[in-house]
């Protein structure tokens, strides 16, 4: 309403830039509120970041886990196109138009029209902690009917150990009722600094297009009530649509490619982006974790615009993997950063001669580093700062 304060976060980033500001009908206002609700976990030290071509109505249902957290929206496709966000979120919103404006030439690493977008509120957050999700998942219920707070349980991921040095047979065993069982070494029950927490989903299945058409009725409604951490020296393909982060830990390896408007791939972006990440972790002994929370996915994507954009990834990625599986870093990569730069120039080096996309990504990759340090002002610390944040 006229004259009502809003709070809405403008952030001091190294260059200022006038935020696309909605009209201010649909900026946030938050409501008062008589009995104040318990400050829930990390609540100024995590954003959520969501990519977007379409009204948020959906937050609607996660208000109640997402209300007191700040968003950062990144609008995709149309920069004229206004977003609506439903009163009472605290929020940022970019377009293209701020992105443009914000990396001026290095823009060009940010895909456009593909959910990739996404990466660039990594990059612009200040927190700690990162929570990104897709604008049609929604809340899921536990088998007992609960509704999950799949937040929550990615904190809960995030702040206990994780365990890729040596696989505990009982999940997760810093879990409520678990443990490490008879066998495990006590020297490795203290356990790794946790970077990354992969979250599922119930109905619709990530599925790549061509499982897609085979098994278009198929749904998932497996509940499975665990958490795992992937072992080290394993990769898997990392979904972006419910996960969360350590950004200290390994934000500048979240680099979601070159997808969408101009490439010659899309529906990659997540995966790349976990290949990266988990050669990274297992670099600097860090964990990552799949499982639990799991989300509501409500939209299934067209399959046949699905395989054009998989199309030449499906092949690649047989000579992707082998690349990652193979891919090891020197002693001297002792930043997340040092480490991807390194992993570019084998990117450039080892499958630039799969197809010339990869030279181009290679670049991207390393101009990604550059805007992530501008932004970060982390270029001068890349060279000494322990990915756990102590100096050398
Ligand atoms: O051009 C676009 C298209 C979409 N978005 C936003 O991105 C997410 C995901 O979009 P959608 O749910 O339509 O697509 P899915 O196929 O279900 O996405 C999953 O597959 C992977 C494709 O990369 C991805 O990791 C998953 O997200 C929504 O929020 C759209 O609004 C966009 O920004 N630009
Ligand atoms: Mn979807």
């Amino acid at each position: 309403m006229i004259g009502e304060t809003h709070r809405f976060t403008l952030r001091a980033l190294k260059t200022q830039h006038s935020l696309h500001l909605p009209p201010f009908s649909s900026l946030s206002s938050p409501m008062a509120d008589p009995s104040p609700k318990p400050v829930p976990l990390l609540k100024d030290q995590l954003d959520i970041v969501i990519p977007t071509i379409r009204n948020l109505d959906f937050l609607e249902m996660w208000r109640p886990f997402f209300e007191q957290y700040h968003l950062i929206i990144v609008q995709d496709g149309d920069p004229n196109k206004v977003i609506s966000v439903p009163q009472g979120f605290d929020y940022e919103l970019y377009n293209r138009n701020d992105i443009n404006r914000i990396l001026g030439p290095k823009a060009n690493c940010i895909s456009f029209k593909d959910s990739a977008c996404r990466c660039f509120g990594y990059m612009v957050s200040k927190k700690k902690y990162i929570y990104t999700i897709d604008d049609d998942c929604f809340v899921a219920k536990d088998p007992s009917g609960k509704d999950i707070n799949a937040l929550e349980q990615h904190i809960k991921n995030l702040l206990s150990p994780a365990t890729p040095f040596f696989f505990n047979t009982l999940y997760d065993p810093y879990r409520e009722g678990a443990d490490f069982v008879r066998g495990y070494p006590f020297s490795l029950r203290e356990g790794a600094p946790t970077a990354v927490s992969h979250g599922l989903w119930l109905n619709i299945p990530d599925y790549d297009a061509p499982t897609q058409l085979v098994k278009p009725r198929e749904r998932n409604t497996r509940y499975v009530d665990a958490v795992l951490t992937i072992p080290k020296g394993t990769l898997f393909p990392m979904c972006g649509m419910n996960l969360a982060f350590d950004r200290e830990l390994i934000g500048p390896a979240m680099y979601f490619g070159l997808m969408g408007d101009g490439q010659p791939i899309g529906r990659y972006d997540d995966m790349w982006a976990g290949w990266c990440v988990k050669v990274i972790c297992d670099h600097l002994g860090l964990g990552v974790k799949t499982g639990l929370p799991y989300i509501w996915h409500s939209k299934a994507s067209n399959p046949f615009v699905n395989l054009k954009k998989e199309y030449k990834g499906i092949f690649w990625q047989e000579e992707i993997i082998p690349f990652f599986q193979s891919a090891t870093l020197s002693k001297e990569c002792t930043s997340v950063q040092k480490c991807y730069i390194e992993l570019s120039k084998q990117v450039k080096e080892k499958l630039g001669a799969v197809d010339p996309y990869f030279n181009k990504l290679a670049d991207a990759m390393v101009t990604w580093i550059e805007a992530w340090d501008e932004l970060n002002n982390t270029s001068e610390e890349t060279s000494s700062k322990q990915p756990n944040g102590a100096a050398k």
